[in-house]
């Protein structure tokens, strides 16, 4: 596991794009696995402006996102699907039939989860696949358990995790209680993991990923068994990791 240490969330978000637009560079028609949440917003807004400079070019590029909350349709505004189009799809040139999202408007998990495996699977799985942390150690919607899960799968969202994500919504009771995402050994396929951090929140997840026992009561902690993951957190994020 490589640490990079950024100032702050602007200089976290640059290190992040900048990793990106390389693997973008290098590999036109990469495979890129995409997160939400508030973390990486600054990391699509720094590619958008690049790409709109014609620095990056993203159209052969292909994109699996991690997650969905089960129950929203594509258009509204909480889901995943609006989120990405809003702060990174609809500002690069990207061909939209090649962003894919797991689709939580569909109520049927098992048919939903299986097809997100599939079209996965056919992609050859990401080049590079980008994460943020939940301050439980969630990685996707992989909430603390007492195994590692593999494929895509229907979870139960935790209460910590519907409070951390309730900011989004009007209400607490807003928030699904259920969401799709990939699962853990479907992220570890990526041949590169780019993990995103900042904020006094994440110190303790962001510690237990890189220097804890390797746990799924910390999902993101199977990072460590990664041969190419680099985590560019901030000097918040970092507080409670040791210096070097
Ligand atoms: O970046 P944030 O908003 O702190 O979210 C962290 C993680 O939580 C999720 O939003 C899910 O709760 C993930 O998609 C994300 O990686």
């Amino acid at each position: 596991m490589k640490i990079l240490r950024a100032k702050d969330y602007d200089d976290m978000s640059r290190k992040a794009a900048n990793i990106i637009s390389a693997q973008v560079i290098l590999k036109p028609n990469c495979v890129l696995g995409l997160a939400t949440g508030s973390t990486p917003i600054g990391t699509y807004h720094q590619l958008a402006k690049w790409c709109d400079k014609g620095d990056c070019d993203f159209s052969q590029v292909s994109t699996y996102n991690l997650d969905e909350y089960r129950g929203l349709s594509h258009d509204d505004p909480q889901s995943y699907h609006y989120f990405m189009r809003e702060n990174f799809f609809d500002h690069i040139n990207i061909d939209q039939a090649n962003t894919h999202v797991p689709d939580g408007a569909n109520p049927d998990a098992e048919a939903a989860c299986s097809e997100y495996d599939r079209i996965v699977a056919a992609a050859g799985y990401p080049d590079l696949q980008l994460l943020g942390i939940g301050n439980n150690g969630h990685i996707g919607f992989n909430e603390p358990d007492d195994h590692f899960s593999k494929g895509t799968h229907c979870v139960d969202l935790t209460e910590s995790t519907i409070k951390a994500n309730s900011r989004l919504f009007e209400r607490e009771e807003d928030v699904p209680r259920q969401a799709y995402t990939m699962g853990v050994q479907t992220i570890m396929y990526a041949r590169m993991i780019l993990v995103v951090a900042n904020g006094a929140a994440k110190a303790q997840a962001v510690h237990d990923m890189c220097f804890g026992p390797v746990t799924p009561s910390c999902p993101a902690s199977i990072l460590q068994l990664h041969t190419n993951c680099v985590v560019v957190a901030d000097e918040e994020a970092l507080a409670l990791c040791p210096a070097e």
